[in-house]
């Protein structure tokens, strides 16, 4: 199949030129967010150079243009998704508050004592102390499908936790910790065969192979644009249309209404409605191009690609003795792979890389709870994107073994 014409890629990421005391950056820490392409960020430039205006109000030609744009961002984010269309898609900060937004606008409307939230031990904490909280608030309970010891989903034990009691099952699509690939369409099968709804959190799988909607039969599901090159500040929500309709908004205020009096208010139509306030204007506009790039790329590519660095990369750490790798095999992961150095704390391991310009992330990549149940309070974890080759995951293993040497 073919591969991805990665220099021709890394021509258009001119910050993976950047060299740190003459030592060229090797970054792989692309889980946390990824580089924006030169395509993406002259979008953003043309943007405010040319047709910045207030969108669905103005009459004026600006606001014309920019309102087209971002509306037409709408129909983008819903190709590239499987979505149906605009009304679906629902453009929120990042897949926090995407999650939120389920949370408080259906979970504290449809949730109350004795009604279950079925999550898993691998959540992110943007899903799990979101669902938890409402849990509080609402008298309703949590439940954690467990891990394997290969860091899978236990899926028996799903099948056991998901009950009519169910109101919502809430899962991450790839965990960014384990780089576990979960079944998120026979997840969604056993939420459905019990009336409770799925809601598939996608940061770590939207930007990173081909994710369809209507195949996983997702009700809602969450992504960043920082992730898939895009930039910060704009993330989707997508939504079943009949339950965005069902649905009451929970961040009131302009553009998201009809007509107000001083007796009550009618809401805008979808997704106007769960968008209140002046919208994310120039970077849902840019999320679009992200989209148009990646597309460009292939999604299946960028897939192979990764799956390809990442079982690299979990070779070569787990032919160290005194390394522990977390999560699936090599030939069924995510791009990303999480470990820690006998020894060495991971904040010490990433400082150390860090002086070798190798950037990677430490510590709890926001899953504490599933960091206790792995048995350790932190991890190094590198991650890999569009732009990154083998040579880069030499680089870092040759500065895990600096590091072997200065703590020896
Ligand atoms: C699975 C998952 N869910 C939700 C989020 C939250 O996304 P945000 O709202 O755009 O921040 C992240 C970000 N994960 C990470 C952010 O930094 N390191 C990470 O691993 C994530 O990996």
């Amino acid at each position: 199949a073919e591969t991805l014409d990665v220099e021709r890629i890394r021509e258009e990421f001119p910050i993976l030129e950047r060299e740190f005391d003459g030592t060229q950056l090797v970054y792989l820490d692309n889980a946390a967010t990824t580089q924006t392409p030169e395509p993406v960020v002259e979008t953003i430039t043309d943007y405010y150079r040319n047709y910045n205006a207030n969108v669905h109000r103005g009459i004026h030609q600006l606001s014309q243009e920019a309102s087209i744009a971002y509306e037409e961002a709408h129909d983008r984010v819903a190709e590239f998704i499987g979505a149906d269309g605009r009304e679906e898609v629902i453009f929120t900060k990042n897949t926090t508050e995407s999650m939120n937004l389920v949370a408080y606008a259906w979970g504290l409307n449809e949730l109350g004592p004795g009604d279950e939230v079925v999550l898993t031990e691998m959540e992110h904490h943007a899903s799990l102390v979101t669902w938890q909280q409402i849990a509080k608030r609402t008298g309703a309970e949590c439940k954690y499908i467990p891990i394997t010891d290969e860091g899978r989903l236990d899926m028996e034990a799903a099948k056991e936790l998901v009950t009519d009691d169910t109101e919502m099952v809430s899962v991450v699509h790839v965990s960014n910790t384990l780089g576990t690939i979960n079944p998120v369409s026979e997840l969604a099968d056993i939420a459905h065969d019990h009336d409770a709804y799925i809601t598939v959190d996608a940061a770590q799988s939207v930007p990173n192979r081909p994710v369809d909607v209507t195949e996983i039969d997702a009700d809602f599901l969450a992504f960043s644009g920082h992730k898939m090159a895009g930039p910060t500040g704009i993330g989707v929500l997508y939504g079943k249309q009949h339950i965005l309709e069902e649905m009451e908004p929970y961040l009131y205020g302009g553009d998201m209404i009809l007509k107000v009096t001083f007796e009550d208010s009618k809401w805008n139509e979808l997704p106007w409605k769960y968008e209140a306030g002046t919208p994310i204007i120039c970077q849902g506009i840019a999320l679009a191009a992200a989209c148009d790039y990646l597309d460009d790329i292939g999604m299946e590519r960028i897939e192979r690609h990764e799956a390809e660095l990442a079982a690299y990369a979990y070779e070569r750490l787990t032919e160290e003795d005194d390394v522990e790798v977390y999560g699936p095999p090599a030939d069924d992961r995510g791009g990303l792979v999480a470990f820690n150095l006998e020894g060495v704390h991971a904040h010490d391991l990433s400082s150390i890389l860090n002086d070798s310009a190798v950037a990677i992330r430490a510590g709890d990549h926001c899953t504490q709870p599933l960091h206790d149940v792995l048995g350790t309070a932190a991890s190094a974890r590198a991650s890999f994107y569009i732009y990154n080759t083998k040579d880069e995951i030499d680089r870092l293993v040759e500065a895990v073994h600096d590091a072997r040497q200065l703590f020896a």
